[in-house]
């Protein structure tokens, strides 16, 4: 993995979306560039792209126009599933409702995505990372035997186990009261420092944010500020 090559590269992204009352501009010309091992969070009122602008720069959705590099790599030029080998290992995403498959245990979880990429050991890594966010007792359980926080460092786990060198994070504690919410974000700032990963992350939580070593403030589809005192 190059250091030197920024995971994240966006230049005058746009997205417009059909409606039926007519196209929705949703992005409107976006640049924001993340360098190694910088974690950035993005803020902005409800609707004005925050969420859209993490799945464009996923590669989840495709933007209308602009250029979207992931790790150097131009993913207009990739196909779903090289925009997919693209991201194993390297980016790793957690989302608000979590995602977890629940018809499968928390390391069963935390060990699939290692094994789809073929990583050696992929159960007892997984097993590490769990003990790693404080569910060594929980490892043989259901998603639905797990509470909310439990369920998010659990998904937390799964997304860090490859060691990404980015991770993409949307309300990561949006469904978390407080306390659960202040503990798993600790957590996830312990693992990415001890990963050395980039964090771009959404969040309407300003104590959140001021965590980041710099915030992008949205409004209305595009970038309105970027600084370290944005939510000042
Ligand atoms: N598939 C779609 N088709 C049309 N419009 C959409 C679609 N998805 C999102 N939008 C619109 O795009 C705008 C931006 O949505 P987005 O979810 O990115 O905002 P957000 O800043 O993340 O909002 P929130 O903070 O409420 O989650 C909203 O006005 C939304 O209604």
């Amino acid at each position: 993995m190059t250091a030197d090559v920024a995971p994240l590269a966006l230049s005058s992204v746009t997205l417009t979306l059909p409606s039926s009352a007519g196209p929705v501009n949703i992005l409107r010309g976006v640049d924001l560039d993340v360098a190694a091992g910088e974690r950035v969070a993005i803020i902005g009122p409800s609707g004005s792209g925050k969420s859209s602008l993490i799945s464009v720069a996923a590669g989840l959705e495709r933007p209308t126009s602009g250029t979207v590099s992931l790790f150097g790599q131009d993913l207009s030029k990739l196909d779903e599933d090289g925009r997919a080998r693209l991201r194993r290992g390297r980016a790793a995403l957690v989302f608000q409702s979590f995602h977890l498959l629940p018809n499968m245990t928390a390391e069963e979880n935390v060990a699939a995505p290692l094994e789809i990429a073929r990583s050696p050991n992929a159960l007892p890594t997984a097993r590490d990372w769990l003990a790693k966010v404080g569910l060594s007792s929980r490892l043989t359980h259901y998603p639905h035997q797990l509470s909310g926080g439990e369920q998010q460092r659990v998904a937390l786990a799964r997304a860090l186990a490859a060691r990404p060198a980015l991770l993409f994070a949307d309300e990561p504690t949006g469904n978390l009261d407080s306390r659960n919410a202040g503990s798993v974000v600790d957590l996830m700032f312990d693992l990415l420092a001890e990963c050395g990963a980039a964090l771009v992350m959404v969040t309407h939580d300003p104590v959140l944010a001021q965590r980041a070593d710099r915030i992008v403030r949205m409004a209305d589809g595009k970038v309105v500020q970027s600084s370290a005192e944005a939510a000042a």
